[in-house]
């Protein structure tokens, strides 16, 4: 049984580049922090123009140098599945903008498969997978390797995960889950394939919601008046089935960064006022 998720804080900035640097200036805190309390820390990254723009944001950060990156574990939400290097790759922008330049352990960085490596993204979709059951039996020690559960979601079947960073589609996607599709549905796998996405390239891998949920906190980060109405009806409680952006929820907290572009039609009664 799942515990309850935490409480939604909305935060709403003036301009995408003061939501990317705000961003990026509360991801580095929160890793400090995680770091000093448990000596490493993990996010989960996601791609698009939001989540690449605060990637780029961290290393502009005068801060980004307090943060021990040799000790920070990255996974990622989704990735578009195109042979390693592929300029649309998320893994690859994330290495230009910011892998690359701040010193990780290369041991602790998890992209998803490729078609350089699995015959297809259900192949891919199982390795990462295992990849997750292995890193979560390192920190659950004592638990065989043999016996790992890849295909139910059992709470502590996963790594802690303390930040997972999503974006929003005009059509309400969060990651490579998409409205009325396959993916949002699943509820018994960790990671899914994923080959007709609406958003090209149409072949990705992809968390599944309850792995996404099983974040400590997940962060939504949204620019744009053409993701108002999805961010309007996720935060109106749609059903995330049609609206997928409605369906994370972190078992600590789930923030919503946005800027007001994408704020238009936040529900009033939720609107906290404010820039960040
Ligand atoms: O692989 C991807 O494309 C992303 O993971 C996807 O989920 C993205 O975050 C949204 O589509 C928002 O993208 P934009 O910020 O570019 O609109």
């Amino acid at each position: 049984m799942s515990p309850a998720p935490g409480p939604v804080r909305i935060n709403i900035h003036p301009s995408f580049d003061v939501l990317a640097a705000t961003t990026a200036a509360r991801l580095i805190t929160k890793l400090l922090d995680v770091q000093n309390e448990r000596g490493e820390a993990t996010v989960v990254l996601t791609g698009g123009t939001v989540g690449i723009a605060t990637l780029k944001a961290v290393v502009d950060s005068p801060a980004c140098s307090a943060v021990d990156w040799s000790k920070v574990n990255f996974w990622w939400g989704d990735e578009r599945f195109l042979p390693v290097g592929d300029p649309e790759s998320n893994a690859k922008q994330a290495r230009d903008v910011l892998l690359d330049k701040i010193g990780v352990d290369p041991a602790r960085v998890h992209p998803m498969g490729s078609p350089d490596q699995f015959a297809d993204t259900q192949a891919a979709a199982a390795d990462y997978a295992r990849q997750l059951a292995v890193a979560a039996a390192a920190e659950h020690p004592g638990t065989e390797e043999e016996n790992l559960d890849t295909t139910a979601i059992v709470w502590n079947a996963l790594p802690r995960f303390d930040v997972l960073l999503l974006g929003i589609g005009p059509d309400g996607h969060i990651a490579s889950l998409f409205p009325e599709m396959a993916g949002i549905r699943v509820r018994n796998e960790l990671v899914v394939g994923v080959d007709n996405s609406p958003k090209p390239p149409p072949s990705r891998v992809s968390l599944t919601l309850p792995t996404i949920n099983s974040a400590q906190e997940v962060w939504m980060v949204v620019s744009g008046s053409d993701k108002a109405g999805a961010v309007g009806l996720a935060l109106a409680g749609a059903n995330p089935v049609q609206v997928p952006a409605a369906g994370p929820a972190g078992r600590v907290k789930t923030l919503w960064l946005i800027d007001q572009d994408a704020a238009a039609k936040v529900p009033e009664n939720l609107f906290l006022g404010g820039a960040s």
